[in-house]
């Protein structure tokens, strides 16, 4: 029999599981370094669910129980984006990627550094906090108009409810399947009869897509996050900056980045890249080069379609599996 615990008890008992559990989530996914075994999360987990069940107006906006809703969603709402979601330029060899280096030098008038990072290959995601809570997520749709997917976005573990610092800001990035929760899922559906996904891009996004989130919540999605909205407004100058920020503020980023000085560095770095990628826990199909000064990017410009101040090195497309 659990003890009998009163009102007053059972208020800071919830208070201290929430930062708790919480906590544990941090560092399971945004360090990827958990302090606490699975089992001792579902046992404190059980325990928040049992004193909300018992005192409910204890509930906590920011539990980890409030994630997953009972209701089904009954569609997608379109969502007008606050800025337009970037769209990248390709290269595919070494001249291109210098020939994009050249157009930045023509039109950058102060110095500046690059930064490689990898490219995700999920889908990208818009989502908005309110003084550190999560209010709304979007898919990035044609970039200017996209769909409503917070109740799913909210019952991904990986993608905090609320950030650990109370601000207002807007992050986009990719949710993605990792792979070995994409081999668990297509042995599940074959076992089931059901038709499996071709690749873990198209598995995250049927994932995002449907329309109970229970079923959302059991996928093991994940997202890195790598855009910061009006950056410059929250003191972050640089894009190594902004990365560094959101993963302070409980985001999950990459670390994969690389500063680099100069163009012919990238290349080492696409090499490396292109090396690991087989052993990465997450599919990659290329690399982002991006001008890492805001002030720079802001010289550089946009052309009608995409940024001229990054760019986007695509692998060759792997060798289907046979
Ligand atoms: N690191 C990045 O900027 C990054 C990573 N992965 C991706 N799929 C994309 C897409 C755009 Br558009 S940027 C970007």
């Amino acid at each position: 029999m659990s003890k009998a615990i009163n009102f007053e008890q059972a208020g800071k008992r919830v208070e201290e599981l929430v930062l708790t559990l919480n906590q544990y989530s941090h560092e399971y996914y945004a360090l990827d370094a958990p302090t606490v075994s699975d089992a001792e999360y579902d046992r404190l987990y059980r325990e928040l669910v049992n004193l909300e069940t018992m005192y409910p107006e204890l509930t906590k906006q920011d539990s980890p129980t409030q994630r997953v809703g009972d209701a089904l969603i009954e569609g997608f709402e379109k969502v007008e984006h606050s800025s337009q979601m970037l769209s990248l330029e390709n290269a595919f060899n070494l001249e291109e990627l210098e020939a994009f280096d050249r157009r930045v030098e023509q039109q950058a008038k102060s110095s500046h550094t690059y930064l490689s990072e990898m490219k995700i290959d999920g889908l990208a995601i818009a989502i908005k906090y309110e003084n550190g809570y999560l209010v709304q997520a979007a898919t990035r749709g044609d970039g200017r108009v996209g769909e409503d997917v917070t109740q799913n976005i909210r019952a991904i573990s990986a993608i905090p409810i609320r950030l650990r610092d109370n601000v207002t800001c807007e992050v986009r990035g990719e949710v993605y399947m990792p792979k070995g929760s994409f081999v668990k899922l297509n042995k599940e559906r074959d076992e089931e009869g059901k038709d499996i996904f071709a690749n873990p891009r198209n598995a995250a996004a049927g994932t995002l897509r449907n329309l109970n989130p229970k079923i959302t919540a059991s996928r093991n999605l994940n997202a890195f996050f790598y855009t910061l909205v009006d950056p410059e407004e929250h003191g972050a100058n640089t894009q190594k900056e902004a990365i560094e920020l959101m993963n302070a503020w409980g985001l999950h980023v990459n670390h994969e980045y690389e500063c680099i000085q100069s163009i012919d560095e990238v290349w080492a770095y696409i090499e490396k890249v292109e090396k690991e990628r087989q052993d990465l826990p997450y599919e990659i199909d290329g690399v982002v080069l991006k001008v890492n000064e805001f002030s720079v990017q802001e010289e550089v410009g946009m052309t009608v379609k995409a940024p001229r101040w990054a760019i986007a090195y695509k692998f060759k497309a792997e060798e289907a599996q046979t």
